[in-house]
């Protein structure tokens, strides 16, 4: 079994990154999120997964301050995101990467430029004999040679343009890095060079990762803590919608039939569940 090497290698390691206390997420009528409290550590790897529609998404992108709280608060190395002016918070993104479901490449510029984004719009004095050097080591990181890089996002496969997506996003050396679904669409065997490449980063960095997946290969293998949600609406009215936070090797043994259900695959009793909504909100 591979073990994510996330041990703690100083105090600050300890101490949480991400604090998220009493969020809820509410679009016009519909609550997706609601009684979120909790804390991500310095160096801790997090798989969110939970069925589709269930707001795995939504937690994500609050938590980079792209949806900001109906209520409550997220607060990142003790800075609640609320209170800060659009430009503020411009800066602060520039602690955090963001890889992309379909890489999100600009197609109009070759990979050597689409890596080269983030230096030079966020540290424009940079020399170019820099930004070529952090470039090409950040794309040796992700295994795609130098001739890549001269090439446009349409004349590469979907699992390179996500290596390219992660070098991207990590040229910043960023604090937070979150993945939304980050093996979404591979074959098996590519799904696991992105699963790879997150450890190795994890190893190389101190970062803190998000990773939004529905793939229970990838959480297992990334993450040393899984958090589950379950959708808003199947709940009653102050039941958790975290069905499970901890280590993947306690998933199976989850007192909760729905997580067990879930990280096996069987839809048990939700067909019914499904068709009880259906009825009800026709
Ligand atoms: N900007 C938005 N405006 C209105 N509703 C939204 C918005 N973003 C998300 N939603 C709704 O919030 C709910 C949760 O969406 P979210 O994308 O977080 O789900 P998810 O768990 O990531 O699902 P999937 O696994 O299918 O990607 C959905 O019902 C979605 O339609």
């Amino acid at each position: 079994m591979n073990v994510p090497e996330n041990k703690p290698v100083d105090e600050s390691f300890a101490k949480p990154l991400v604090d998220v206390v009493d969020l809820d997420i509410s679009f016009e009528n519909q609550t997706v999120l609601s009684g979120i409290t909790r804390s991500i550590n310095r160096g801790q790897t997090v798989a969110v997964i939970g069925e589709s529609g269930c707001g795995k998404t939504v937690f994500m992108k609050t938590l980079v301050g792209l949806i900001k709280p109906t209520e409550g608060h997220v607060r990142f190395d003790g800075i609640d995101l609320s209170e800060l002016v659009p430009s503020e918070l411009a800066q602060l993104r520039r602690r955090f990467g963001f890889v992309f479901q379909h890489a999100a490449l600009f197609d109009s510029m070759n990979i050597f430029d689409n890596v080269a984004f983030p230096i030079r719009q966020n540290e424009p004095d940079t020399d170019e004999v820099e930004v070529e050097d952090r470039v090409r080591s950040h794309l040796h990181e992700v295994g795609l040679p130098d001739d890549v890089a001269r090439k446009f996002p349409a004349e590469l496969s979907g699992g390179m343009q996500k290596r390219v997506g992660l070098a991207r996003a990590l040229v910043l050396k960023p604090e937070l890095i979150v993945y939304d679904e980050p093996t979404t669409g591979l074959d098996p065997i590519m799904s696991d060079v992105i699963n790879e490449l997150i450890l190795h980063t994890r190893r190389l960095y101190p970062v803190t990762s998000v990773v939004v997946t529905h793939d229970m290969h990838t959480a297992r293998k990334v993450a040393d803590r899984v958090m589950m949600l379950y959708p808003r609406r199947m709940l009653s009215a102050g039941d958790s919608q975290i069905l499970f936070d901890g280590p993947p090797s306690q998933l199976e043994h989850s007192e909760d039939r729905r997580v067990r259900q879930f990280v096996r695959g069987e839809a048990g009793d939700r067909i019914r569940e499904m068709s009880k909504i259906s009825t009800t909100s026709a």
